[in-house]
């Protein structure tokens, strides 16, 4: 297969070795935005800036410039941008006839002044700027270095066309990597995005030292705020006991090596906004994500009491110890609601 890789942050480049190392031998161009990056990785073969240390196959090809005349012949074109930049590349995409399936886990944030970029999900862009595409997305839990190494790890290939589903499948599934196919990108799309909100809010309490109990409870009680949003949205309630929803949310919120959770560490440690997500180096989707979720939960009429306190306390409404305070003082409720 021809496979191209738009993107080469953590992630882009991570899934790009892993399908350059694939048994069937596939051809794998990963592109990067940025010529200098670019010129980095193919004289070190490493990705220095997002994924040091870990050396690029050699069959692996590394672009830049225009990426319009990367994809005609291509099998399969995979966007790994975090979410802000999506709508762009659908945009540029126009006219690809081949499979698109996007790694971005998240809901885009609402643009100041802007009604038609309410919060959307990765599909929803999608259906709006680039109808025509085939396309879906890959999800699960799935940390870059971890894949980079070629540590086991599963996956899901989500989206309503075979094609793309297939795609993925034929790209990835391998010795190490296992693709599983599901119909049901809504739920797909919908965990990917709520747990990252969740790993804040975990990442918090365990930088709060509040314990195993609390953390536990977070988890999942997490999980029920995740499903009633991805049930309100006409996602299927099993997709939540999957691998991009319960399998995700464990990963993201337990999981040292999680952007998201480390952001709520380090506020936990009295850090500002700022300063956490600067010292990152690498894009926290829940931080982007958490006012969209809210907004849409609202809109809706799901009660997200954990993703509210997280958005309090990204807008500095709530120190971190006012956020726990919150979610323990509410009343009493039913566990199935
Ligand atoms: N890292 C992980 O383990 C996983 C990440 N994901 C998801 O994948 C997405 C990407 O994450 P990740 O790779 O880790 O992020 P990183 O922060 O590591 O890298 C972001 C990459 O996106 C590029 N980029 C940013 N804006 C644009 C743009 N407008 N056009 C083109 N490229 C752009 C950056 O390029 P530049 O350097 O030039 O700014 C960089 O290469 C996120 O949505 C994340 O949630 C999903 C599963 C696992
Ligand atoms: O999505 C991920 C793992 O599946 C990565 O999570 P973070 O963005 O929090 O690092």
């Amino acid at each position: 297969m021809k496979i191209i890789v738009l993107g080469a942050g953590a992630w882009g480049t991570a899934v790009a070795m892993s399908a350059a190392q694939h048994p069937a031998g596939h051809a794998v161009t990963l592109w990067a935005r940025d010529a200098a990056q670019a010129d980095q990785m193919r004289a070190e073969r490493q990705n220095t800036r997002y994924l040091p240390r870990i050396p690029l196959p050699p069959s692996l090809t590394v672009a830049d410039g225009a990426f319009a005349t990367l994809w005609p012949g291509a099998d399969l074109v995979i966007v790994a941008t975090p979410m802000a930049a999506l709508r762009g590349m659908l945009q540029a995409l126009r006219g690809c006839a081949a499979p698109v399936a996007w790694l971005c886990k998240g809901f885009e944030a609402a643009a100041a002044g802007s009604s038609d970029t309410f919060g959307l999900l990765a599909h929803e862009i999608q259906a709006l700027v680039a109808p025509e595409l085939i396309a879906g997305v890959f999800s699960g839990p799935s940390f870059a270095q971890e894949v980079a190494l070629g540590q086991p790890t599963a996956l899901v290939a989500a989206s309503a066309h075979a094609k793309v589903r297939d795609a993925l499948v034929s790209a990835f599934h391998s010795p190490s990597v296992r693709v599983y196919a599901n119909e049901d990108i809504v739920g797909v799309e919908v965990g990917g995005a709520v747990k990252n909100v969740l790993a804040i809010a975990t990442g918090l309490c365990d930088g709060l030292e509040l314990g195993l109990n609390a953390r536990a409870a977070l988890i999942t009680r997490g999980l029920a705020e995740m499903t009633r949003l991805g049930l309100a949205l006409g996602a299927r309630p099993d997709t939540f006991m999957g691998l991009s929803g319960l399998g995700d949310l464990v990963l993201t919120a337990t999981g040292d090596l999680s952007r998201n959770r480390r952001v709520g560490m380090l506020l936990a440690e009295g850090k500002t906004l700022q300063q956490a997500v600067e010292s990152l180096g690498h894009v926290a989707e829940g931080v982007y994500s958490a006012r969209t979720v809210a907004q849409r939960a609202a809109a809706l009429g799901v009660d997200m009491p954990i993703t509210r306190a997280v958005v309090a306390l990204l807008d500095g409404q709530l120190t971190p110890s006012d956020a726990v305070v919150t979610l323990m003082g509410r009343g009493p409720a039913s566990e199935l609601m």
